[in-house]
């Protein structure tokens, strides 16, 4: 079973992590969450299908959703109930799966 982060660890994380293009990292419903905007819907659909693959690898899945341009996107842990390690993890990749994409 793995641990819950602490208020300590989620508060450095914000504090410190560079984010995803312009956008950053925040607390929304207990989990950490990000909103995205590409060019276009294919661009979104791509970076979607970069992390979908990133996500099944890791076996640590996102809850979110697309509207045109946008991608929301929330992480948590369900198996412990909050926020751990995993999320901070797949929150990485994520930033490195958008650079990937808007710098080829
Ligand atoms: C059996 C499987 O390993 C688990 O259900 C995984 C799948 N993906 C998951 N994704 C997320 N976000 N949280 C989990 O606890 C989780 N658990």
């Amino acid at each position: 079973m793995i641990l819950r982060l602490t208020q300590q660890e989620i508060e450095h994380f914000l504090a410190n992590d560079p984010g995803v293009g312009p956008s950053k990292w925040k607390i929304q419903d207990g989990r950490l969450h990000i909103s995205l905007s590409f060019p276009d819907f294919v661009s979104a659909f791509a970076f979607m299908t970069a992390v979908a693959i990133l996500a099944e690898k890791a076996d640590h899945h996102p809850e979110w959703s697309n509207v045109y341009n946008r991608v929301d996107i929330g992480l948590t842990t369900h198996d412990a109930g909050g926020l751990t390690s995993r999320d901070i993890n797949l929150a990485r990749q994520i930033a490195r799966a958008y650079a990937r994409g808007n710098t080829g």
